[in-house]
C-alpha cells in the first residue's frame, strides 16, 4: 500500500454565494438506544458543525425525544416507526449507523447496506456487521471505523487483532486486511494514537490528537465529522482522512484550553469550529 501521509490533506470546496443547505447533504444517523441518547446526540452535533447541510438523528422510540432534548438543529425520527425510518433513510444523502445503537437493532444494517448510499458504520454499527458475517456486504462507499476492540471483533483472528495495537507498521497491515476483506470497502479508519485510515491501496497516518481524547464520546464525535464530511462531497478515503484530522486538531485545542485530565467528548465539538478554521486554505 502507498503511503500517502506526506500529502496534501483533502479539501473542502469553498460554499458559493447562492448555496442552500441542499447542497450540503442530508445526514441520517442512526443509533442511540436508551441509556446511550448522548452518544447518537453528540455525532449530530459534531455532524452540523462539521458542515452537513440537515442532519436527522434515527433512535429509538424511548430514546428519541431524549436525543431530540439535546439539540434544536437536528431532526429525530423512530426507528420503530418502520414507514417513518424508510422514508428517512430514502431521502439521505449520507447515512452513519452505529453509535450507543445497542444490540437490538442489527436488523437495520442491511437496509442501510442495500440503500448503497455513502455510509459510516461504527460502534454496534460494526458489532452488527461481525455477529451477522457481513463483511462482504460492505460497500466501496462505506467508511468502517473500528477501535482495536471492534477490528478484533470484525476480523475474528487473535494474531490479526493483536497488530491493531502493534506499532504504525503493524497498524497499517491491519487496517489494509480489513480494508480487503471487507467487499469492496471504501476505507478503514482503525482508531487509537496514530490512527490509520486504509483503503486497500493507499494509507495514511493521521499525526493529530493525544491521549485526553482517551474519554468516552470521542469516537461519536469522530462518525460525525466523517458524516458530514461525505455529505460536502468527499469520498469516503479523503472524508476519513480530513475527519482523522479535523478530529485529533480539535483534540488538541482542547487540550491546550482545559488540559488532557479534564477534557471530555463535548469539548471536542466545541473546539471543531476552530480546527475547521485552522484548515490550510480555509474552506470558506
Ligand atoms: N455517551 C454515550 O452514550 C456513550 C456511548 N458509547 C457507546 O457505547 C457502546 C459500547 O462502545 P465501547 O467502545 O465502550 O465498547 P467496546 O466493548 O466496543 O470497546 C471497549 C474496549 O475496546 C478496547 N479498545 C478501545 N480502544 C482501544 C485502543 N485504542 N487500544 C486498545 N484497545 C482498545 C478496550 O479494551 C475497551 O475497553 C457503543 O454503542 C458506543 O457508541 C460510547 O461511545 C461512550 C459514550
Ligand atoms: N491516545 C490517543 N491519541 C490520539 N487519539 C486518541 C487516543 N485515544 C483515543 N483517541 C481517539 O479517540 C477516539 C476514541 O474512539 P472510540 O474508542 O470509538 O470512543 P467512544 O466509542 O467512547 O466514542 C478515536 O478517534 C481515537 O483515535
Ligand atoms: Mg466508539
Amino acid at each position: 500500500m502507498k503511503d500517502v501521509s506526506q500529502e496534501p490533506l483533502p479539501l473542502l470546496a469553498g460554499r458559493g454565494a447562492e448555496s442552500h443547505k441542499g447542497d450540503f447533504g442530508r445526514v441520517l444517523l442512526i443509533g442511540g438506544a436508551p441509556g446511550m441518547a448522548g452518544s447518537i446526540a453528540m455525532s449530530a452535533l459534531s455532524c452540523l458543525r462539521s458542515g452537513a447541510g440537515l442532519v436527522t438523528v434515527a433512535a429509538p422510540a424511548a430514546s428519541a425525544p431524549v436525543v431530540a432534548s439535546f439539540c434544536p438543529v437536528y431532526m429525530t425520527v423512530a426507528i420503530g416507526k418502520a414507514e417513518d425510518f424508510r422514508e428517512s433513510l430514502e431521502a439521505a444523502t449520507v447515512v452513519a449507523i452505529g453509535p450507543g445503537l445497542g444490540e437490538n437493532w442489527d436488523t437495520l444494517l442491511p437496509l442501510v447496506l442495500a440503500a448503497n448510499k455513502p455510509t459510516v458504520i461504527d460502534a454496534d454499527g460494526l458489532n452488527a456487521l461481525a455477529r451477522g458475517s457481513m463483511l462482504e456486504n460492505v460497500h466501496a462507499r462505506c467508511v468502517l471505523t473500528p477501535h482495536p476492540g471492534e477490528y478484533g471483533r470484525l476480523v475474528g483472528d487473535a494474531s490479526l487483532a493483536a497488530k491493531a495495537t502493534g506499532d504504525d507498521a503493524e497498524r497499517v497491515e491491519a487496517a489494509g486486511v480489513l480494508a480487503r476483506r471487507s467487499g469492496a470497502s471504501g476505507a478503514v479508519l482503525l482508531k487509537g494514537a496514530r490512527t490509520v485510515v486504509a483503503d486497500g491501496e493507499r494509507h495514511a497516518i493521521n499525526k493529530t490528537g493525544n491521549p485526553g481524547m482517551a474519554t468516552g464520546g470521542s469516537g461519536d464525535v469522530l462518525t460525525g465529522v466523517i458524516a458530514g464530511l461525505m455529505a460536502q462531497g468527499l469520498g469516503p478515503f479523503d472524508a476519513a482522512r480530513l475527519g482523522a484530522h479535523v478530529h485529533g486538531v480539535a483534540g488538541d485545542l482542547a487540550a491546550a484550553r482545559l488540559g488532557q485530565i479534564s477534557m471530555i467528548a463535548t469539548d471536542l465539538i466545541d473546539e471543531l469550529p476552530h480546527a475547521f478554521q485552522r484548515l490550510d486554505p480555509t474552506p470558506f
